[in-house]
């Protein structure tokens, strides 16, 4: 049994939650201190699988070490909560879509093994206490460039994540750079046009679906008919699904944009990159 802790209790944090607590002792360490109260009165309930399980909850000003800490919040979240993060040392899994927290992570939280994922599971938060498994996929984890994992770190890591599929990586930037590669084209093509991951196979978007898989293939150094294969490959695996980018859209939040075209952008001022990265701002900013 491992000492667990998730920060923030948002789509991914509850489902981990849910999933984590079968077998270890998990913290989950909420933004407010009204949905700890909840969790600790009412358990986090996994709506898919019906099952009800008791994490402790705690409000995240009362961070203490824990043998690993997973990092769910948002992308734009990290930056405000590395004061609080860097005071703990220890082991931390951040699996935040786009790229702009790697930076962050590795300058910010230099005394810690820390390690980065990607999650491709649907996680849908439906109340305080309450989430869906909406799409089982899997958690691919690769340690930091300044991190060296030990054979049973590694297997120690594999035991935690068992429930949830996962895979360990050894090139992290190989296993960011082809994740983001996915969002970069999926989420701000989705979100401007209003539709399903699916539509994009549709004729009337293969162009621009190509163009801007051409240029993010060529500026991250990824071979192009491989990255259109995998990102063909995931469009039709989750054809059902809205993007987050979408959901947050429609849902009137801010979106990940700024860590997926916007790191892009850092790298290059392509200008299709940033025709498409200024739609979604003004969208977002017209919502807010
Ligand atoms: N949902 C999904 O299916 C998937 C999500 N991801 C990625 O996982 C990451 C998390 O996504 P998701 O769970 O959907 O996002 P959510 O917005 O559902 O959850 C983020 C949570 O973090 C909380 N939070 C914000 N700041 C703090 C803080 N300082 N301390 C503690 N908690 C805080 C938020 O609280 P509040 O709401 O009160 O602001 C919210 O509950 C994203 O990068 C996303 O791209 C990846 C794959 C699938
Ligand atoms: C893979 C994809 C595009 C699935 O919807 C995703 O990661 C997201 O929506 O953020």
């Amino acid at each position: 049994m491992l000492d667990i802790a998730i920060v923030g209790a948002g789509s991914v944090g509850l489902l981990l939650a849910a999933y984590l607590s079968e077998k270890h002792t998990v913290t989950l360490y909420t933004k407010t201190a009204e949905q700890a109260t909840l969790i600790n009165q009412k358990g986090v309930t996994n709506l898919t699988i019906k099952k009800t399980v008791f994490p402790r909850a705690e409000i995240i000003d009362r961070l203490i070490p824990h043998e690993y800490i997973i990092v769910a919040v948002k992308s734009y979240h990290i930056q405000s909560l590395m004061p609080t993060l860097a005071n703990v040392s220890t082991c931390f899994i951040f699996i935040q879509n786009g790229m702009s927290h790697v930076k962050e992570v590795e300058f910010g939280l230099k005394q810690s093994s820390n390690w980065f994922g990607i999650v491709t599971h649907g996680a849908k938060k439906y109340a305080p206490t309450a989430v869906a498994h909406t799409g089982v996929g899997e958690i691919k984890l690769a340690p930091s460039t300044n991190n060296l994992p030990t054979e049973a770190g590694i297997k120690r890591l594999k035991s935690l994540f068992r429930p949830l599929n996962i895979h360990i990586e050894h090139d992290c930037k190989a296993m960011l750079h082809k994740k983001l590669l996915v969002n970069a084209v999926i989420n701000p093509l989705t979100a401007h046009y209003n539709i399903k991951n699916g539509q994009l196979l549709s004729a009337v978007y293969e162009d621009e679906v190509r163009d801007l898989c051409k240029r993010v293939s060529k500026l991250l150094d990824l071979d192009y008919d491989e990255a259109y294969r995998d990102l063909i490959t995931i469009i039709t695996k989750t054809k059902e699904n809205e993007s987050s980018m979408l959901q947050d859209i429609k849902n009137q939040r801010r979106t990940e944009i700024d860590a997926i075209l916007g790191y892009l952008l850092t790298l290059e001022n392509d200008y299709r990159m940033r025709f498409h990265y200024e739609f979604i701002k003004k969208r977002e900013e017209a919502l807010m």
